[in-house]
C-alpha cells in the first residue's frame, strides 16, 4: 500500500482488481463528455435522415445531395410563405429553435439565405423598400415539431400550459374560449360573388381583397417579428384521390400541436414530397386587427380568400377557428368536385354498416359515434364521394364538461400525453383535472389524434352510409327520442337543422333558445344550403340510406321541468338503428309534426318514446309542441323559394314534410 508524505495510506478510486478479476469499484464507466453541456448533448440522439441512404456508393452521395437541395426547397417555400407582398424579399428563415443555438450547423442544416421570392401581382401596388430591419434578421422555423418537443416549447414559453397528471398538455386560449362566427370574413370577388351564399343567413361576411392583403401584411409582419413560428405541413381528407395538403403557420405551440393532432399527419416520405401547400393558414391570434381598417368591427378578424387559398387569424387564440375554417373550405372545394362535404361523426359496424350522425355543437355527433362496438371513421367532418364516406381530419375535439369515465370510457382514456387539454381546471399540486369545473368556460376541449380511439378505423374512409342520423338537443321536450324519417322529412330537417339548447351558464330557468343551422352546420358552409341538400337527397337515394331524428335532448317536460334523456337510452336507440331492429319496428305518427316513432325499443322504457306520456302537463306539453312547429315553419319560409334538386316534385314534398297545424 502506498504513503503519503503525511504517513497516510491513499485511497485508490480505481483501476483496482480483485483476485477474480471484477472490479468491486460501483461506479460504471466514466461518460464520454468533459462538460455538462457535452453530457446534454448526448442526452439527445440525432434523428435519422428522412431520405434512406440508397446501395451504392455513387447512389449515397446523390441521395445526401438530394436531403440538402430539399431542406433548401423546404426552407424556400416556407421563406415564400411568409414574405410580405409589400417588399423584395421573403424573410431569412432558419430551421430550429432559437433557444438552442449552434446546434442547428453542427446538425449539418443549411446555412440561412435570404430567398428571392416572387410574389403574386395584385392591382394595389405599394412601394417596393428594398432594404427594412426585418430582412436583417432571422426568423425560426420550428417545422412539424413532435408532441414532445412542443410540449417543452408550450410549457418553457407559454403562460397556462401544465401536464396533467394523465399525462395531456393542458392550454389556455385566452380571452376567446369559443369560434367568433360574426368575424368570420370571406373576400368576395367576382367569382365569390356568383359562386358562394351572401346575404342573410349567410356565415360568409364580406371583405375586399384590399382588406384582406391588409390584414394578411398585418399578420405576416406580426409573425416575422416573433423569434420563431411554427409551421406544420398537413393533410385534410383520408380519401387519397381528394386530399388538401394544408401548411399553418402559427406563433404558438398550443396551435401547432392542436393542428399535429387535428389534421392527418404525413409520412415521412409524404412530407419529404409535400412541395407547395394548397392552403395556408396564417394565425396571428395573439394580435389584433386594427379597427380603422375597413370592414373591422372588432379586435378580431378570421378572413378566408379562395383565390389565394389563404386564412388569416388576427385577434382570438381559440384553436377551433384553424379546424373550423378549413372546415369551410372544404365545404368550398369538395362540391365542385361534386363530393358532399358534412358536419357529422360517422363510425362503422363490423358488418361494414356506416352511420353518419349530423348535429349542431353539442348534440352529440362525438359522444355518439365514438361507440364502443363500433369503428370510429370521426367525430365532425366527414365527405361522401362516389366511392363512399371519409373523413377530412385525423383527430377529434370533445367537449370535456362533466366528462365521467364511467360514462364515455374512450374520450376519457385518450385524455393523455399528446393530447391539448383547453381551459380546463385542474389540482395545483397533483394536476388532476376537475372536468365539472366551468371557471374559465364551459367549452373545455379535448383534441386527440383519432388514433387514441382504441377502435378508430384506420384509414378513415368507408362505404356508403346506410343510416343518415339527424341529432337534435331539444331543450322544449317535444320532440320524440327517436323517428324514422322519409326522404322529404330528411331533407326538411336537414335543411332546418335544429336545435334548442339552454342559452347561458347561470343559475335559474331560462327559455330554451331554438337554433336553426341550414345542414346541421351554417357556420360553415359557404354555398346555399340548397346545394348541400339536393346532393344529400340524390346519394341518400342512389345508396338507399335511411333518415332518422334523435332527439338527445329533454324528455319529460321542457328544460328545467324535465330532465335531459339519459346518455344509456340514446345509446340503445341508436343501436336498435345499427342493429336494424328499429327498421321492422311498430310505428305511430305523432300529430303536429308527423313523425313516425316506434312502440317498442330493446333496453328503453316504451312509455318515453312517445314524449306526451312523459309530460303531466298535457296542456302544457300541446302549447309547447305548437310553439316549437311554429319556430320549424317561421325558419323554413326563407326556403319556400329555392328549388330543391333537379325537379320540383321533390321541393314540393320537403315543404309539405315539415309540421301541419
Ligand atoms: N342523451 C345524450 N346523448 C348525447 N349526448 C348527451 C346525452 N346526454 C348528455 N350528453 C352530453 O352532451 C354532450 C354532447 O356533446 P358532443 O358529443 O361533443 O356534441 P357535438 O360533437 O355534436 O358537438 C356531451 O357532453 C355528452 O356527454
Ligand atoms: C368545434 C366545434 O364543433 P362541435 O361543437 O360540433 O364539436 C365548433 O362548432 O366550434
Ligand atoms: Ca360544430
Ligand atoms: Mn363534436
Amino acid at each position: 500500500m502506498a504513503s503519503t508524505p503525511n504517513g497516510l495510506a491513499r485511497i485508490e478510486t480505481h483501476g483496482k482488481k480483485h483476485e477474480n478479476g471484477i472490479c468491486h469499484d460501483d461506479s460504471a464507466a466514466p461518460v464520454r463528455a468533459q462538460t455538462i453541456d457535452e453530457l446534454h448533448s448526448l442526452q439527445r440522439k440525432r434523428s435519422a435522415p428522412t431520405t434512406p441512404i440508397k446501395e451504392g456508393a455513387a447512389s449515397a452521395f446523390a441521395a445526401a445531395l438530394s436531403e440538402e437541395e430539399r431542406q433548401r426547397q423546404q426552407l424556400q417555400s416556407i421563406s415564400a410563405s411568409l414574405a410580405s407582398l409589400t417588399r423584395e424579399t421573403g424573410p431569412k428563415v432558419v430551421k430550429g429553435d432559437p433557444a438552442r443555438k449552434g446546434e442547428a450547423a453542427a446538425k449539418g442544416a443549411p446555412s440561412p439565405q435570404p430567398q428571392p421570392h416572387h410574389h403574386h401581382h395584385h392591382p394595389h401596388v405599394t412601394p417596393t423598400i428594398s432594404v427594412s430591419d426585418s430582412s436583417l434578421k432571422f426568423t425560426h422555423v420550428l417545422y412539424n415539431l413532435s408532441p414532445a418537443e412542443l410540449y417543452e416549447q408550450a410549457i418553457k414559453y407559454e403562460k397556462g400550459s401544465f401536464i396533467t397528471s394523465t399525462g395531456a398538455l393542458a392550454t389556455l386560449s385566452g380571452a376567446k374560449t369559443g369560434r367568433s362566427p360574426r368575424d368570420k370574413r370571406v373576400v368576395k370577388d367576382e367569382a365569390a360573388a356568383q359562386e358562394l351564399w351572401w346575404g342573410k343567413g349567410s356565415p360568409n361576411i364580406e371583405m375586399d381583397e384590399h382588406t384582406f392583403l391588409t390584414n394578411r401584411e398585418r399578420a405576416v409582419d406580426y409573425l416575422n417579428s416573433l423569434d420563431k413560428v411554427f409551421v406544420n405541413d398537413q393533410f385534410l381528407n383520408w380519401d387519397s384521390e381528394n386530399r388538401i395538403k394544408v401548411r399553418i403557420i402559427s406563433a404558438r405551440a398550443y396551435h401547432s400541436l392542436f393542428m399535429h393532432n387535428m389534421c392527418i399527419r404525413p409520412t415521412e416520405e409524404e412530407l419529404e414530397e409535400f412541395g407547395t401547400p394548397d392552403f395556408t393558414i396564417y394565425n396571428a391570434g395573439q394580435f389584433p386587427c386594427n379597427r380603422y381598417t375597413h370592414y373591422m368591427t372588432s379586435s378580431t378578424s378570421v378572413d378566408i380568400n379562395l383565390a389565394r387559398r389563404e386564412m388569416v387569424i388576427l385577434g382570438t387564440q381559440y384553436a377551433g377557428e384553424m379546424k373550423k375554417g378549413l372546415f369551410g373550405v372544404m365545404h368550398y372545394l369538395m362540391p365542385r368536385r361534386g363530393i358532399l362535404s358534412l358536419h357529422s361523426g360517422c363510425n362503422m359496424g363490423k358488418q361494414g354498416d356506416v352511420a353518419l350522425f349530423f348535429g349542431l355543437s353539442g348534440t352529440g355527433k362525438t359522444t355518439l359515434s365514438t361507440d364502443h362496438n363500433r369503428l370510429l371513421i370521426g367525430d365532425d367532418e366527414h365527405c361522401w364521394s362516389d366511392s363512399g364516406v371519409s373523413n377530412i381530419e385525423g383527430g377529434c375535439y370533445a367537449k370535456c364538461i362533466d366528462l365521467s369515465r364511467e360514462k364515455e370510457p374512450d374520450i376519457w382514456n385518450a385524455i393523455k400525453f399528446g393530447t391539448v387539454l383547453e381551459n380546463v381546471v385542474f389540482d395545483e399540486h397533483t394536476r388532476e383535472v376537475d372536468y365539472t369545473d366551468k371557471s374559465v368556460t364551459e367549452n373545455t376541449r379535448a383534441a386527440y389524434p383519432i388514433e387514441y380511439i382504441p377502435n378508430a378505423k384506420i384509414p378513415c374512409v368507408g362505404p356508403h352510409p346506410k343510416n343518415v342520423i339527424l341529432l337534435a338537443c331539444d331543450a322544449f321536450g317535444v320532440l320524440p327520442p327517436v323517428s324514422k324519417l322519409n326522404l322529404a322529412q330528411t331533407m326538411y330537417h336537414f335543411i332546418s337543422g335544429y336545435t334548442a339548447l339552454v342559452a347561458g351558464t347561470e343559475d335559474g330557468i331560462k327559455e330554451p333558445q331554438a337554433t336553426f343551422s341550414a345542414c346541421f352546420g351554417a357556420a360553415f358552409i359557404m354555398l346555399h344550403p340548397t346545394k348541400y341538400a339536393a346532393m344529400l337527397a340524390e346519394k341518400m337515394q342512389k345508396y338507399s340510406a335511411t333518415g332518422w331524428l334523435v332527439n338527445t335532448g329533454w324528455s319529460g317536460g321542457r328544460y328545467g321541468v324535465g330532465k335531459r334523456i339519459k346518455l344509456p337510452y340514446t345509446r340503445k336507440i341508436i343501436d336498435a338503428i345499427h342493429s336494424g331492429e328499429l327498421l321492422t319496428a311498430n310505428y305511430k305518427k305523432t300529430e303536429v309534426f308527423g313523425l313516425e316513432i316506434p312502440t317498442e325499443i330493446d333496453g328503453v322504457p316504451s312509455e318515453i318514446l312517445d314524449p306526451i306520456n312523459t309530460w303531466t302537463d298535457k296542456g302544457a306539453y300541446k302549447e309547447t309542441l305548437l310553439k316549437l312547429a311554429g319556430l320549424f315553419k317561421k325558419n323554413f319560409e326563407v326556403f319556400a323559394n329555392y328549388k330543391i334538386g333537379g325537379d320540383s316534385s321533390l321541393t314540393d314534398e320537403i315543404l309539405a314534410a315539415g309540421p301541419n297545424f
